[in-house]
């Protein structure tokens, strides 16, 4: 587990998230499939695809929807890696679902959303992406369950703590 070294500024036991969201990640032969946001929260940085849980819909399928919208192809078989609680500054507050699959059917295709970029696994572009990703993509490159609990001052992290070795209910 890796976390800061000072208490949190605030208590996660009556922490409730007001937006519910999702975040795909697809990774096949050494690369993975990252997209340039181009609106939305988060715009002009580099994350995978993903959004809000629409109602009456699971996280799994909305990870599969959110990719289909902004990439233009299905992932196959994703399961459940991690959860990411973000505790925000500015924007109410984010709980994350967090997705990977090893194949998908299509071509990422850039769209107004979004537009796809391969990187090699050694070459995750942390700089350009939020910055709590560098604290568990290393976690989910391993296949190692996480959940993450993240505060945040304007656009940067100011307290966090992961914990590996979760468990997720299958469908999650
Ligand atoms: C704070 N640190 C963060 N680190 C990593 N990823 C973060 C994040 N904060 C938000 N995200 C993700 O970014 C996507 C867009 O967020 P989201 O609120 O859905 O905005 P967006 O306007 O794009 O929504 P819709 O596409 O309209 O649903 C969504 O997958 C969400 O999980």
């Amino acid at each position: 587990m890796e976390s800061s070294n000072v208490p949190s500024p605030l208590d996660w036991g009556m922490w409730r998230a007001h937006t519910h969201a999702t975040l795909m990640f697809i990774i096949k032969d050494g690369k993975i499939l990252l997209i340039e946001k181009k609106r939305g929260l988060g715009a002009g940085k580099i994350n995978g695809p993903g959004g809000k849980i629409d109602p009456g819909e699971t996280p799994l399928q909305c990870a599969i929807r959110e990719t289909q919208e902004e990439l233009l192809i299905t992932a196959l078989g994703p399961r459940k890696i991690g959860e990411l609680h973000f505790a925000m500054s500015d924007v109410p507050d984010i709980l994350c679902h967090v997705y990977v699959a090893h194949d998908f059917e299509g071509v990422p295709t850039e769209t107004d959303e979004a537009k796809p970029r391969w990187f090699r696994l050694e070459d995750i572009p942390y700089s350009q992406m939020w910055s709590d990703d560098v604290h568990w993509i290393p976690l989910m490159l391993s296949d190692r369950t996480f959940l993450g609990r993240f505060a945040f001052s304007d656009e940067e992290v100011a307290w966090f703590d992961v914990e590996e070795g979760v468990g997720f209910p299958s469908e999650g």
